[in-house]
């Protein structure tokens, strides 16, 4: 894909996101995989009212080489996860009310969902009886030191579909932005599931 297309693609993507109210503020940020680098969301912007000039364009190695302001202060993570996971074309970062009231409800390490039905959205997973689990790492302010936790745990448990910062939101990731999408949307439906059922059991 080349730039002007992946901008497009995430300016569609942020108006949607913004509309199911999981990126208010300025948070999140978006990135895509293009022919020569990545495109990456500048910093500190409403990413529901992106427009051309809300990118910076970075070489294969995360250099900048153009757009105006700063990248995103996530940049690192994103270049990361790519580094990381095969066939990531795009990664989509939420602050939803769900991902960030669930990540710090479950005081483990991983989230685990299973049982539903919409565990299929996620490319991959073709029954409710197979779990998907979500890894959790603790929110940092030094988002290298992040990357890097992220790198370690990913030796020993390969994350596929998305992680999840405590108390601050949720990385999507898809092989483009059309599966990253989809893959925000089923998480976002499972998360709000188990918000509900942990709800109703509290009352039993
Ligand atoms: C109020 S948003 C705090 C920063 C953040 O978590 C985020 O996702 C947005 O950061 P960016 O630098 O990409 O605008
Ligand atoms: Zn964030």
């Amino acid at each position: 894909m080349n730039s002007d297309a992946a901008k497009s693609a995430l300016i569609d993507a942020g108006k949607w996101i913004s509309n199911k109210g999981w990126v208010p503020a300025t948070g999140g940020n978006f990135s895509i995989k293009t022919d020569d680098g990545f495109v990456v969301t500048a910093s500190g912007h409403d990413k529901g009212c992106l427009t051309h000039q809300h990118f910076l364009e970075l070489s294969e190695n995360g250099e900048i080489r153009s757009g105006d302001g700063k990248p995103s202060a996530e940049t690192a993570l994103h270049l990361k996860l790519y580094q990381l996971v095969p066939n990531t074309g795009c990664v989509l970062h939420t602050h939803s009310v769900a991902a960030t009231v669930l990540s710090r409800f479950e005081t483990n390490n991983i989230l685990q969902i299973n049982g539903y039905e919409m565990q299929k959205s996620l490319s991959g997973i073709a029954s409710h009886h197979t779990p998907v689990d979500i890894a959790i790492f603790d929110n940092d302010q030094d988002i290298e030191r992040l990357a890097a936790k992220v790198a370690e745990y990913h030796q020993q448990h390969p994350i596929s579909h998305a992680v999840l910062i405590r108390g601050h939101g949720l990385y999507a990731l898809g092989k483009d932005v059309s599966e990253t999408r989809r893959h925000i949307e089923g998480l976002e439906f499972l998360f709000a599931c188990e918000l509900e059922r942990i709800k109703l059991e509290s009352m039993k």
